[in-house]
């Protein structure tokens, strides 16, 4: 158990979330609501029963199962109001964990069953986002995902359309999926077409593969951080490489161990690579998903690991360190860290 010092500590530290899925943290309460108004019917009539729907299972045995909850959540975010919706409740859940800046992330391809088009989806996402920003005060950007199970011309969509978001919400790309199915090389041209129209770039790897595709993201795709990255220890001169360019690794402790990118906790490197001076960064995946908050996750890694007050500090600056904001934004962002730890 943690002492009550560690525990309130962790509870009010300021927090970032870099890796977090729009798809993935939309509450049981807000799906019956959508479900009303758009006349869907719900397998089961109260919220409680909803959450094995929306929640992986105790036993998810590998990234594939965990994504197929997405099946049932994405129907509902097919209009504008669903999206600028669920786009405020990802910033006021993320509010009552004290993060003052989040990254929210979403696929736009997913949200057109009804007739939205890639640039309206991620329109109406900033929209909801920029209203969370100014009720919950805290600071929010976009990054558009390609998917790895969608065409080429698809994912150039994304890209494309991210392109005129760019300075106004949105601040790089991603690629996610099933990336045991879908080798990161296999989206040389797609990235490449995102670095020729200067976004910034991240990329799911190491999760459900090996640091190849880790070191495909970094040196082909033109990744600057690593989505997850668990597995870059399966070879050590990767993760040398890793450590040598200081590429951020946006962890998701609660969903690594549910997507089986390692067996369990005790096989979870967090510890030997923070000891190792990786750039580690602390995040939720999908919170509703992975049953899961910003919270809980700095929680469970001091309880399995014994982070220190000072090694939780670093995690939370590492965070600030690796945002997509421009220069200016995060040295005022870390100013107000600073400030804010100062004060715990
Ligand atoms: O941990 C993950 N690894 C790979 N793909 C993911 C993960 N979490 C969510 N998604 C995928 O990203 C889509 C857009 O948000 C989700 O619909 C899900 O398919
Ligand atoms: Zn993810």
């Amino acid at each position: 158990m943690l002492t009550g010092r560690i525990t309130d500590i962790v509870q009010k530290m300021p927090k970032v979330d870099l890796h977090l899925h729009l798809d993935g943290c939309v509450k049981p309460d807000t799906i019956m609501i959508l479900a009303e108004e758009q006349g869907i019917s719900l397998p089961v009539t109260d919220k409680e029963q909803l959450l094995p729907y929306l929640q992986v299972a105790e036993n998810c045995s590998s990234l594939t199962q965990y994504l197929s909850k997405f099946d049932f959540t994405v129907p509902f975010l097919q209009t504008a109001e669903a999206l600028q919706r669920v786009a405020y409740e990802a910033v006021e859940q993320s509010a009552g964990h004290y993060c003052k800046y989040i990254e929210v992330r979403f696929a736009p391809q997913l949200h057109r069953d009804k007739g939205l088009s890639v640039d309206e989806a991620i329109f109406w996402v900033i929209e909801g986002l920029k209203q969370g920003e100014r009720r919950f005060g805290v600071k929010v950007r976009v990054i558009a995902i390609c998917m790895r199970n969608h065409s080429a011309q698809a994912n150039r969509e994304v890209i494309e359309a991210a392109a005129n978001y760019m300075g106004k919400g949105l601040v790089a790309v991603d690629l996610a999926g099933d990336e045991a199915s879908y080798p990161a090389a296999n989206f040389r041209d797609t990235f490449a077409l995102a670095r020729k129209l200067g976004i910034p770039i991240t990329i799911h790897a190491g999760e459900a593969a090996g640091p190849a595709n880790i070191y495909e993201a970094i040196t082909h795709l033109g990744a600057v951080r690593i989505g997850h990255g668990v597995r870059v220890q399966e070879n050590p001169a990767i993760m040398e490489i890793i450590k040598e360019r200081r590429i951020p690794l946006e962890m998701c402790p609660v969903s690594n161990i549910q997507t089986k990118a390692v067996t369990d906790w005790d096989m979870y490197p967090i510890k030997h690579y923070f000891d190792q001076g990786l750039i580690l960064t602390i995040n939720t995946d999908n919170p509703t998903v992975s049953g899961t908050n910003i919270t809980e996750e700095y929680k469970i890694i001091t309880e399995k690991f014994g982070f220190t007050v000072p090694d939780l500090v670093t995690l939370v600056m590492n965070g600030v360190d690796a945002s997509f904001l421009e220069a200016n934004e995060k040295q005022s962002l870390k100013l107000e860290f600073e400030q804010l730890i100062g004060e715990l």
